[in-house]
């Protein structure tokens, strides 16, 4: 499915259907293609990531899922995008080939984070060689440092990065550093495609000149959320503000109660009536609790 169009609005940051046993499900995922385009608006789709728990998979549950993703979003999706990265560099060749072999239009990978690179250069190298798996696809690098603890700043490693690696095409900025992501910005915003990953601060993110973003909740607030990016396109702050503030409104809520991949599943659950399972292990399943608190609040905002 490698797309003619250039990765831009929001981009789903998928969940990992899984059935009440911890198996990987995809007998939901062509209803989950449809939920995100109809209900959602939401085109583009980023597998296997944090929200995905492509990290607690294995390589072959991995696979399996880019397959499902790639052949059920043909002809609906225009983006499927497949995260490759892995703590082993032949892990992440392998992922990265596969992803290309099934269809994939662009392929992205993180920082290792056990042993990690120290130094722009050896993070270019590894993410070098998985790219050059997949030489006919753009690469995406995946930046979230409060995970992977590698704060190598992404203007210093853009700078320079297409010689290294032609197919690279652009970064997932899931960080809260603003000036860093600003000065992507400034520097390669024709050359490439600078998209944001933290949902509560998009707004912020736009008026620096996003290209797009991708995030969990645009699985269950991404109508919301294209109203905002339509808003924020016409010029009407003020509106735009209204629709940042009701996801900050809902995540505000949440975080108090304890928010993460566990109960992002929850909430799609509850929000789209397809069934996401319990998280794998060491996560745990959402309480009942915030699984009622969640659902009152999801259904009392407004914009
Ligand atoms: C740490 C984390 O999970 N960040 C999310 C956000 O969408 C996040 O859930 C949201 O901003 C709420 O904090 C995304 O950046 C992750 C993501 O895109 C992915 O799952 O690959």
């Amino acid at each position: 499915m490698a797309s003619p169009k250039r990765l831009q609005g929001l981009t789903a940051a998928t969940i990992t259907p899984m059935t009440p046993d911890g198996e990987i499900n995809l007998s939901v995922i062509g209803q989950y293609v449809d939920y995100l385009v109809k209900e959602q608006d939401v085109k583009n789709v980023f597998v296997n990531g944090t929200t995905g728990e492509g990290l607690a998979l294995s390589t072959q549950e991995r696979k399996q899922l880019a397959e499902e993703w790639v052949t059920k979003g043909k002809n609906k999706l225009d983006h499927v995008i497949i995260h490759v990265g892995a703590l082993s560099l032949p892990e992440a060749k392998e992922l990265a080939k596969h992803a290309a072999a099934t269809g994939a239009s662009g392929i992205a990978g993180i920082a290792p984070f056990f042993f990690k690179p120290t130094n722009k250069d050896t993070l270019v190298a590894f993410l070098r060689e998985v790219a050059s798996e997949a030489p006919g696809i753009p690469f995406y690098y995946y930046h979230i440092p409060p995970l992977t603890g590698v704060k190598i700043r992404v203007e210093e490693l853009l700078d320079g990065i297409k010689e290294q690696i032609p197919t690279f095409q652009g970064v997932k900025f899931s960080d809260t550093d603003l000036l860093d992501f600003a000065q992507c910005v400034k520097n390669n915003k024709e050359q490439f495609v600078l998209l944001y990953g933290v949902d509560e601060h998009l707004l912020s993110a736009l008026a620096m000149g996003a290209s797009g973003a991708v995030g969990s909740t645009y699985n269950y607030l991404g109508k919301k959320n294209n109203l905002m990016l339509e808003a924020f396109a016409k010029q009407d702050l003020a509106l735009a503000q209204r629709y940042q503030f009701c996801t900050g409104e809902f995540l505000s809520f949440v975080f108090k109660l304890g928010f993460g991949v566990a109960q992002t599943k929850a909430v799609m659950t509850f929000t789209s009536g397809i069934p996401m399972g319990p998280p794998r292990l060491p996560l745990l399943s959402a309480s009942v609790d915030f699984i009622e608190k969640a659902k009152a609040k999801m259904e009392s905002l407004i914009v």
